[in-house]
């Protein structure tokens, strides 16, 4: 049997990553200029010892480990809505809601980015993973490339108070993450799953929540 020559300007390395691209599903309403990923990916700025520290540390949160993923690449747990009531402060925009019910204390989704260690100021998809000691700041910034968790709204303005909260946990693997969690109450199916920015996330944009 004779067989086909591989081209040889086209790297193993390159033709997996176009497999993997390519079998990815997106959840509904995904934007088509985001790109969809379900794991993390680590920016160059993110110096080898520190990557080192985020991908393979010891386990250290109080938090249970998160059930393990489904098979389902996109999220069982949430959606993605658009918003249109007109009393809603991101209106015209997105929100990330329950899919079904979600009992109190419980993993939602993990919040998933491009991992760097550079000053992000524009963005509004930007959360803090983790500052070491000697004040190297770690971030994960889903403007450009994410999962659902980068559509979850604050909740000033909503409801009087967050009904989710970010957690940051080690995965079983020993990778640092950060993810959404039910706080104390349960969610019912069809809300709105909102979190707390912070105040000085609003004042620092110079809005009304930041007041
Ligand atoms: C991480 S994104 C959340 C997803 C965003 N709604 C979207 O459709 O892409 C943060 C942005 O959402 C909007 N947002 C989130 N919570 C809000 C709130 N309580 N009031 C007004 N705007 C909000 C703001 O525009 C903010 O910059």
């Amino acid at each position: 049997m004779s067989r086909r020559p591989v081209p040889s300007d086209v790297s193993v390395n390159a033709v997996i990553g176009y497999m993997a691209k390519q079998s990815v599903a997106r959840p509904s309403l995904w934007p088509s200029d985001v790109q969809y990923i379900t794991s993390p990916r680590y920016h160059a700025s993110v110096r080898t010892d520190m990557r080192l520290f985020l991908t393979n540390g010891a386990r250290h949160t109080s938090h249970p480990a998160p059930p393990k993923p489904s098979n389902s690449t996109t999220s069982t747990v949430v959606r993605i809505r658009s918003i249109s009531d007109a009393s809603h402060p991101a209106r015209g925009q997105f929100g990330l809601f329950a899919a079904r019910k979600i009992p109190p204390r419980t993993h939602i989704i993990d919040y998933i980015g491009e991992v760097h260690c550079q000053d992000r100021l524009d963005s509004n998809y930007d959360l803090s993973l983790h500052r070491s000691q000697d004040g190297v700041n770690v971030g994960v910034d889903a403007s450009k490339m994410g999962n659902e968790a980068r559509f979850v709204n604050d909740y000033r303005g909503i409801r009087c108070k967050p009904n989710a909260i970010f957690v940051e946990y080690r995965t079983a693997m020993g990778e640092l993450r950060m993810s959404v969690w039910s706080s104390s109450d349960q969610i019912q199916k069809g809300d709105e799953i909102l979190v707390s920015y912070g105040k000085s996330w609003w004042r620092f944009r110079g809005d009304q929540h930041g007041r």
